[in-house]
C-alpha cells in the first residue's frame, strides 16, 4: 500500500503536490503527530534564519544563518528549513542545491538551549517527528543536492548532510556525529541515512566513537564524495562549479533522474522498476530527447 503510494507520488501532476506533501513525510496524525503543536513550541526559540537563494541557473543556495552561535539550529531555524524545503518542492525549474552555513562555518547541530528547555522525552521525540519529516523532504526534492562543510558539522548538523545526495568538505573542516557525548543517538534521521550511505560497520565506528571525521578520513570512509581546495572565501563557487558537473542538462531530465534514483533508494525492486518505466515515458518523445535526436549526439 505504502509503496503504491509512494510510486504514484513520483509521477504526481503539481495539482496533486498538496496532498503529496503529507505523505512525503514521515509522521502525521495517524501517528499521532501533532505539527502545528510542535511548531509552537518551536516558535519560542528563536534566532538566526534559513535562507535560500535561487538562481537563474537552476542552482539553490540554502544557508544557516546563526552565526553568532555556530549556526546552531534555533526553534525558528527548524521551522524555517521547513518552509524553505516547500519552496523548493514547489521550484519546477531547479536542478541543484547546496547547502551550507553562513560565515565559512557550517553548523553546531541543536542550539543548546532550545535542546535543554525540550528535555522531556515527549518533547525531544516530537521535535524529532518535525525534524525527520523535514530532513525526508529535503533528500526526496527532485534537485541534486550538495552539503558544503566547512568548519564544523556537529550532530543534528552531520544529521542534515547526510539528508543531502552529496558531501563536501574544505580542508581543516569536520564532521563529528557528537550525540554519544550528549547521552543520545541521532534522531533527526541521521543514523539511518548514515547506515544508507556508509554502511552498517563504517556507522557503528562512526557513531560509538563519535569519530572526529576530517576531510581525508571522511572521503576514506564514503561519507563524502571531494574535498574542495582550500580558498574557504571561494568554497561556495567551487561546490557549485562540482555540482554543475551532475546539473548539466535540461531541469526535467535531471529531476527525473533523481526520482528514479529515489524510486530505487526507497521502493522495492519491482516497485522501483515501475516507477523507472513511468518516468522514462514522461521523457520519451519529449523535447530534450527529440532535440539530441535532431542533433545526432556522438558519445565518444
Ligand atoms: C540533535 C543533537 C544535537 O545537535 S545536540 C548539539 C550538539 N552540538 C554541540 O554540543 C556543540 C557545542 N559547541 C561546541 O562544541 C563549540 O561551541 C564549537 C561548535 C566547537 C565551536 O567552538 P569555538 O570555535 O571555540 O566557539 P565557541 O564555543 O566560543 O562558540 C561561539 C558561540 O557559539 C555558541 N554555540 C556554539 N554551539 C552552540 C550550540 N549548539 N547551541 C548554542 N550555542 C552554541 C557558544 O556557546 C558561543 O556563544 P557565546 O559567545 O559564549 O555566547
Amino acid at each position: 500500500m505504502a509503496t503504491c503510494i509512494w510510486r504514484r507520488l513520483l509521477l504526481q501532476p503539481v495539482k496533486c503536490r498538496l496532498a503529496c506533501q503529507r505523505v512525503k513525510s514521515i509522521y502525521n496524525g495517524t501517528h499521532g503527530f501533532d505539527e502545528n503543536e510542535i511548531k509552537e513550541k518551536l516558535r519560542h526559540f528563536p534566532g538566526g534564519s534559513i535562507d535560500l537563494s535561487k538562481g537563474n541557473d537552476g542552482i539553490g543556495v540554502l544557508t544557516l544563518n546563526n552565526p553568532v552561535h555556530k549556526n546552531a539550529f534555533t526553534g525558528t531555524m527548524m521551522i524555517e528549513l521547513q518552509d524553505r524545503v516547500k519552496e523548493l518542492e514547489d521550484w519546477t525549474e531547479g536542478r541543484g542545491l547546496v547547502v551550507r552555513g553562513a560565515k565559512n562555518t557550517f553548523c553546531s547541530g541543536s542550539d543548546l538551549n532550545t535542546v535543554k528547555a525540550m528535555c522531556s522525552s515527549e518533547e525531544g521525540m516530537k521535535m524529532c517527528m518535525f525534524m525527520q519529516n523535514t530532513l525526508t523532504r529535503l533528500k526526496r526534492l527532485p534537485l541534486i543536492s550538495v552539503a558544503l562543510v566547512q568548519g564544523k558539522a556537529l550532530g543534528g548538523a552531520a544529521e542534515l548532510t547526510t539528508a543531502c545526495d552529496f558531501r563536501l568538505m574544505t580542508p581543516g573542516s569536520e564532521i563529528c556525529f557528537v550525540q554519544k557525548h550528549m547521552g543520545l543517538v541521532p534522531g533527526w534521521g541521521g543514523g539511518a541515512r548514515l547506515v544508507q550511505i556508509v554502511g552498517g560497520q563504517q556507522s557503528l565506528k562512526l557513531l560509538s566513537g563519535a569519530l572526529r571525521m576530517d576531510p581525508v578520513k571522511a572521503l576514506n570512509a564514503g561519507l563524502i564524495d571531494d574535498i574542495l581546495p582550500p580558498d574557504e572565501d571561494r568554497a561556495l563557487e567551487e561546490a557549485q562549479h562540482w555540482l554543475s558537473q551532475y546539473t548539466k542538462a535540461p531541469a526535467e531530465v535531471i529531476r527525473s533522474l533523481k526520482k528514479v534514483v529515489i524510486a530505487g533508494r526507497e521502493l522495492p525492486l519491482e516497485e522501483a522498476l515501475k516507477s523507472e518505466k513511468d518516468i522514462f515515458g514522461t521523457l520519451w518523445g519529449g523535447p530534450a530527447n527529440l532535440q539530441a535526436l535532431a542533433r545526432g549526439a556522438k558519445h565518444k
